[in-house]
């Protein structure tokens, strides 16, 4: 939300909190310097198969488990070794949700072209209800935060910005979600990403 002092920290939903410029700059171009080395084979960045036939129109690469639609596995489509998801990583999750137990042990990274959107659904692949944390870097984009019934209203619209923070637990941690759209040019090249959008969410999985 916007005041005459800047974007504040806001509870969209209960447990969904939407915390605007949360990362630094250098915490930014770290995070895209790691994804670009995330991205390269094997196991890099590719576009979702779904089962239904269709394909992803954004692009993920996955750290720690790797999701194909709709389960975890150690391996990729391609027999490749899921990369590991670094310390630094799950300790910035650790802080993000402010608890020192937290573990998330899973990272899919997802960069969105300017064409690219995510429809409405549930992270509930994990057999955990441990809150998601979300960090976008780039454009921004309209991020629609929905209800834990269905993928129809009441919903909210809220902007992610580069830097920022949206964590989603308790109550809402099964709650429906989508990318909109993205609004291209709006991502500051200090960075590192000159064009698009990088979305990391940090989750548990509750595997072993
Ligand atoms: O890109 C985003 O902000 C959301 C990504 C997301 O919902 C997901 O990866 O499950
Ligand atoms: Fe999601």
């Amino acid at each position: 939300m916007e005041s005459m002092f800047g974007r504040q920290r806001v509870e969209i939903a209960p447990g969904a909190v939407h915390t605007p410029d949360w990362l630094s700059l250098d915490e930014q171009q770290r995070l895209v310097a790691a994804c670009r080395e995330w991205a390269a084979p094997p196991a890099g960045m590719r576009h979702t198969r779904l089962p239904s036939g269709g394909v992803m129109s954004v692009q993920t690469v996955c750290l720690g488990w790797h999701w194909t639609p709709y389960r975890y596995s150690r391996t990729t489509e391609d027999g490749s070794p899921v990369k590991p998801l670094p310390d630094w990583l799950a300790d910035l999750g650790r802080r993000a949700v402010g608890d020192p137990a937290h573990r998330p042990d899973i990272a899919l990274v997802n960069f969105y072209d300017q064409a690219a959107k995510m429809g409405m659904h549930q992270d509930k692949d994990e057999r955990s209800d441990a809150p998601v944390v979300s960090l976008s870097i780039g454009d921004s984009c309209v991020f629609r935060f929905g209800n834990t019934e269905n993928r129809n209203r009441p919903w909210t619209d809220v902007e992610l910005r580069s830097g920022d923070l949206f964590v989603f637990g308790g109550p809402s941690r099964f709650a429906y979600h989508g990318v909109t759209k993205t609004l291209p040019g709006t991502g500051d090249p200090a960075t590192g990403l000159i064009t698009g959008r990088l979305n990391i969410t940090l989750r548990v999985s509750g595997l072993d």
